[in-house]
């Protein structure tokens, strides 16, 4: 059989998540490139359906009702499971709050090498290396990949989907469930979602986000009379939610969400790779910020080194008079 590359499939409410097909889009270029084929692993209960948008070359299905919300010692075992008997050249599985918990267990259950937060693959000389972030971001260490199979936990929204839009796999081939699914020490009652917040920031054309610049809670209705004037809606860094300013529904970056606006405008934020991480795909990013040397500049397309208060002032007149 051709080498494998094995995809965990990721899904929630019967659909796969995004980053399922960015996962299969870049086993795809690796495959493609090395004649090897793309197994996409779906864990789950009653999940045949779903395995029909998945584009990949086979998808093996492990149905157990115990996998219903891929809870992780569920999902864990059953992947271990699989991968010891035909162990893939790569396992990608996403590097989510789910996926995170499957990878190191299934990992330390097979002694096989984890390479979590995993940013970027390439191959160079005919070897694939693996580039993963540590330290929030502030380090990148290149991993080679070697022969031996290996685990690779890839972050969400890194790698492109365009080589996996949803579509039918090659073949479908289901798998017995091990008997170690039937004496689990855990198991999910219950999913309980947030409440849901007052504003979806992941969805707005035009954010207004501040960070510590703005110096108290009492000066965020500037910056909210700023965000109404531009038809947009206010969000923050993480240090703004932290001390209770604002709901955690609008903390953009790493522990928050991801936003992806028209117009990102950036109000006494430094721009540390935690929050960069959200909002770099931006389409237009604006920053104002006192230090030139303020990494926000480096992702903003304008910037003015600037008293955010002056600047919004200024814009606010214009705007409303
Ligand atoms: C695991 C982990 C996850 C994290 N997740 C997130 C996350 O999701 N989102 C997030 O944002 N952070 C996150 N962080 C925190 C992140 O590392 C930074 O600490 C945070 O983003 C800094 O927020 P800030 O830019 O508002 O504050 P600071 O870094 O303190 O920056 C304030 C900026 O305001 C400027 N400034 C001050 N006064 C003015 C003024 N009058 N006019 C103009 N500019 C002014 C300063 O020059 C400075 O650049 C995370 C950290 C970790 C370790």
């Amino acid at each position: 059989m051709a080498q494998r590359i094995a995809v965990l499939v990721e899904h929630l409410d019967g659909e796969p998540t995004d980053v399922t097909y960015e996962l299969l889009g870049v086993a795809r270029r690796m495959a493609d490139e090395d004649g090897a084929m793309v197994d996409a692993v779906l864990l789950g209960s009653e999940v045949r359906q779903l395995s029909e948008r998945l584009p990949a070359d086979r998808v093996t299905i492990l149905d157990h009702p115990s996998l219903r919300y891929l809870a992780p010692e569920a999902a864990a075992r059953a992947l271990a499971a699989l991968l010891a008997d035909a162990p893939p050249k790569l396992t990608l599985v996403p590097n989510t709050s789910l996926g995170m918990d499957i990878a190191a267990w299934v990992a330390a259950r097979l002694g096989w090498p984890l390479v979590s937060y995993c940013r970027a693959l390439e191959s160079r000389d005919g070897q694939w290396i693996a580039t993963a972030q540590l330290f929030g971001g502030k380090i990148l260490a290149d991993v080679a990949l070697g022969d031996e199979p290996a685990i690779i936990g890839a972050l969400a929204g890194a790698f492109s989907q365009d080589a996996a839009s949803p579509g039918p796999p090659g073949t479908i081939e289901q798998v017995p469930a091990p008997a170690e699914l039937e004496q689990l020490r855990s198991r999910v009652i219950a999913l309980e979602r947030p409440e849901a917040a007052d504003v979806d920031i992941t969805r707005a054309e035009k954010i207004v986000a501040v960070g510590r610049g703005i110096e108290s809670k009492d000066n965020l209705e500037l910056a909210e009379q700023l965000a109404q004037a531009l038809g947009a809606v206010l969000a923050a860094s993480r240090p703004l939610v932290d001390a209770g300013w604002l709901p955690r529904s609008r903390q953009v970056g790493k522990s928050g969400l991801k936003v992806k606006p028209k117009l990102y405008v950036a109000l006494g934020i430094s721009g540390a790779p935690e929050h960069l991480e959200g909002m770099k795909d931006a389409e237009l990013i604006i920053a104002i910020n006192k230090d030139p040397k303020a990494p926000i500049f480096t992702v903003a397309d304008y910037g003015a080194v600037a008293d955010l208060f002056e600047v919004a002032e200024a814009l606010l007149e214009r705007l409303e008079g």
